[in-house]
């Protein structure tokens, strides 16, 4: 894996809700035009280290964070770092789409808009760029001013990336995209992920192994908070080294 520039990296990371330790000492590194997928059975904390890189998880009450997360090398967890700023570096996506209740520019400008910028033309060009970006754009194009919710659920997907790709982020979180789509819209996003890694970093959490080994360039297994094994993909799911991820991915459990 040394020939990959590393984007985000974690060392000895600890996350602790309450008195569950739900992350132990996790050293990960996230690859520049890269996907990393994160697999591992239900309760695993895959999703809590997804929000540890943008820092999510300062929302929830009770949590305790200890170590280090890098990005491009400075510690996103400073008490000088913005998180406003750094969530506009770090865009996620989530499980269920969540667009808006406006209309399917105004979610694409919103973004756009706390961050400053007004001009109709401007946000016109983004919103056109973002909904390209997000392949969206030819089934949207001639009803922008119409509800986002009324779109289909892979189409609100779409939107939601094409909303996370509005304020020119770096690296896209995206926690199980497609667990509420049906194939073809799953199929979708899949080909539009590969396309997205040319311009950004990617995770992604997974329930579905098969997806990690179509779309992932790099998987973490994790077990009860730990990372028991990280490598490049073809080579977790052909030779896992380990007994517990050997079990895992030829379901013996989990
Ligand atoms: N906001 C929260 N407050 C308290 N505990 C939480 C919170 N979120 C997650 N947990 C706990 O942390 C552990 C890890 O949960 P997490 O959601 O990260 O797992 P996961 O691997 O993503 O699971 P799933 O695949 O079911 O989504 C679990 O024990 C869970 O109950």
């Amino acid at each position: 894996m040394n020939t990959n520039t590393v984007k985000i990296s974690s060392s000895n990371l600890n996350l602790y809700y309450g008195t569950n330790h739900a992350l132990k000492d996790v050293n990960l590194e996230l690859y520049t035009n890269k996907i990393t997928a994160f697999i591992g059975p239900s309760g695993c904390g895959k999703s809590t280290y997804l929000k540890t890189l943008n820092r999510m998880n300062d929302l929830v009450p009770n949590v305790k964070i200890e170590g280090e997360v890098l990005l491009d090398g400075e510690n996103i967890y400073d008490q000088r770092v913005d998180t406003t700023l750094l969530r506009k570096k770090i865009g996620m996506v989530f499980q269920q789409p969540n667009p808006f209740p406006m209309s399917i520019y105004d979610n694409v400008a919103y973004g756009p808009r706390i961050h400053g910028i007004k001009h109709k033309a401007e946000l016109d060009a983004i919103v056109e760029k973002s909904l390209k970006g997000a392949a969206l754009w030819d089934e949207v194009s001639s009803r922008l001013k119409k509800s986002a919710l009324g779109l289909s659920g892979g189409q609100q997907q779409r939107l939601c990336i094409a909303r996370a790709l509005a304020v020119e982020p770096e690296v896209l979180l995206m926690d199980e995209p497609t667990s509420a789509l049906d194939p073809i819209s799953t199929l979708k996003i899949e080909d539009l992920m590969d396309e997205l890694k040319e311009k950004y970093t990617v995770a992604i959490v997974t329930h579905n192994m098969q997806q990690a080994t179509r779309i992932a360039d790099h998987t973490a297994f994790f077990l009860v908070g730990e990372v028991v094994e990280y490598a490049p993909t073809t080579e977790l799911f052909t030779v896992p080294k380990d007994k517990r991820t050997e079990d895992y991915i030829t379901g013996r459990f989990g």
